[in-house]
């Protein structure tokens, strides 16, 4: 006699490590201790790593994409300030809203991305949205609209790099698929601004090489993360050796409208997307 069960299998299940982090069952226990941790790595140091939480076949096949895809990445090459504002010409040379720092990278846009690929699934489901609203205590949150933002793959080819700065929005997830042979780290400093204070003086230290405190998120292939890229500056150190590292950015709004402007999309995917 077979045993039949109702529950249905998520489309990610393949994908997701569901014993370890039951993001399909909230609900449970288990569920919300997940929950409970995930809040206080996050409110004590900024950042919440998930290790293992992309199984090893679905880590290997979007390498696999990436490297597919890689021709049809759009190749950034950039100056900014750790703002992403205008250099202040007012100010001293040294002076963060002056400071120079660049970014380079290759960005394979979400509508590249096959509907089938194992995080394009995960994304799009319902369960991680709210997995992730649940951690960071949001009553609810939607995916990017942005077709070309929502999701997307970066290779940070040898000498490509993220120079410091903060994140517009208040938060962001990432998954990493795979690692530099050397470089490549992303490094931040937990609240090193507040809403009220920009903390000039504390930016310029570690605009200036004061590393006393930077953190380094350990992301092995395969880990999610959450991080408060608004308050915490980060960057990703220059990729050394042949290897590229790969990663995702996962984009959500407290809105379901929300969308890059045309100079973001251009400077990022060198292409704007329909209205
Ligand atoms: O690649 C990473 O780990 C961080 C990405 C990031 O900081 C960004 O896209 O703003
Ligand atoms: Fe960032």
């Amino acid at each position: 006699m077979s045993i039949t069960t109702t529950l249905s299998r998520p489309d990610y299940a393949d994908v997701v490590d569901l014993n370890r982090y039951p993001i399909h069952e909230l609900d449970s226990e288990r569920g919300r201790a997940l929950i409970d941790s995930c809040r206080q790595e996050l409110a004590k140091d900024g950042c919440c790593t998930l290790q293992g939480f992309i199984n090893h076949e679905a880590v290997a096949r979007m390498v696999d994409l990436a490297n597919q895809l890689e021709s049809k990445a759009w190749v950034s090459d950039r100056a900014h300030n750790v703002y992403f504002e205008p250099f202040d010409e007012t100010v001293e040379p040294d002076h963060p809203l002056a400071f120079q720092v660049r970014s380079a990278k290759h960005g394979i846009a979400y509508d590249y991305i096959p509907a089938d690929a194992p995080l394009r699934r995960l994304y799009e489901s319902d369960d991680l949205t709210k997995f992730i609203a649940a951690v960071l205590e949001k009553p609810m949150l939607y995916r990017s609209a942005d077709p070309l933002d929502a999701l997307q793959i970066t290779l940070f080819k040898p000498g490509e790099e993220l120079g410091w700065h903060y994140d517009r929005s208040e938060f962001s997830v990432t998954v990493m698929y795979q690692k530099a042979e050397k470089g490549g780290e992303f490094e931040y400093v937990p609240a090193l601004r507040t809403k009220q204070d920009e903390c000039y003086d504390e930016v310029k230290k570690v605009l200036h090489g004061d590393r006393s405190r930077i953190k380094i998120q350990s992301s092995e292939p395969g880990t999610l993360a959450f991080f408060h890229g608004n308050c915490a500056m980060h960057r990703v150190t220059p990729v050394e050796g042949g290897t590229p590292r790969i990663n995702s950015v996962l984009t959500y709004g407290e809105h379901d409208d929300m969308r890059l402007n045309d100079l973001t999309s251009e400077l990022f995917y060198g292409r704007t997307s329909p209205r």
